[in-house]
């Protein structure tokens, strides 16, 4: 696959399951989400890794924000069950530092980059993902849980594993006529 066919005609995957991406796999994905865009050099996040145990771990942590948060028992099974739906999460914190030239949006946009690197090399590799966000990324039980300080943001949970269902390769090609003007 070449980068302008997987840019035309990637899409994301909600139902995944093993294998997720190992060694080396793994090591572009993150390495790729290492090479995202990033004004000042200041790589501004950081990438939890969840699989196995971790993806327990991260079930409990959102069973607790919804207990805590007394969300009731449907939101609270529905926490517990949301990290099952892929066998490898990583969370993307973006790490937001006070900085003269690069404002707090730009640093977010930067990690929000890194996300979309990693699903891309993900999909470059056999695999699939989707990045989701939700609730959660603001609950201050899951910040704390996932060693966020006060001026981190979650920009996003993205899900990785082997697509379930074989996805048709060619997508419908956009119409630009609404989202591009020439100046
Ligand atoms: C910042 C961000 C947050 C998102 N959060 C969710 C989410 O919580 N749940 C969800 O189903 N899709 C979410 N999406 C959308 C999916 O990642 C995906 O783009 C969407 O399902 C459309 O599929 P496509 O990427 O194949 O066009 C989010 C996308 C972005 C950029």
């Amino acid at each position: 696959m070449n980068a302008l066919e997987l840019l035309l005609n990637r899409r994301s995957i909600a139902r995944l399951t093993t294998p997720a991406p190992e060694g080396n796999e793994l090591q572009h994905i993150l390495a790729a989400g290492m090479r995202a865009p990033d004004h000042g050099a200041l790589r501004p996040w950081h990438f939890v890794v969840m699989q196995g145990e971790g993806i327990d771990k991260f079930s409990a942590l959102l069973e607790k924000a919804a207990i805590e948060g007394e969300l009731g028992k449907e939101v609270e099974a529905k926490a517990k069950n949301a990290p099952y739906r892929a066998p490898m999460i990583i969370t993307v914190i973006a790490k937001v530092v006070e900085h003269a030239k690069v404002p707090a949006w730009e640093q977010v946009v930067a990690a929000g980059c890194a996300v979309h690197a990693m699903q891309m090399a993900a999909v470059a590799q056999g695999f699939g993902g989707i990045w989701r966000s939700g609730s959660w990324t603001e609950d201050p039980i899951v910040k704390a849980g996932l060693g966020c300080n006060e001026n981190d943001k979650i920009v996003g949970f993205l899900y990785l594993g082997t697509p379930e269902l074989k996805a048709p390769v060619k997508v419908a090609t956009p119409d630009l006529t609404q989202f591009v003007s020439y100046f």
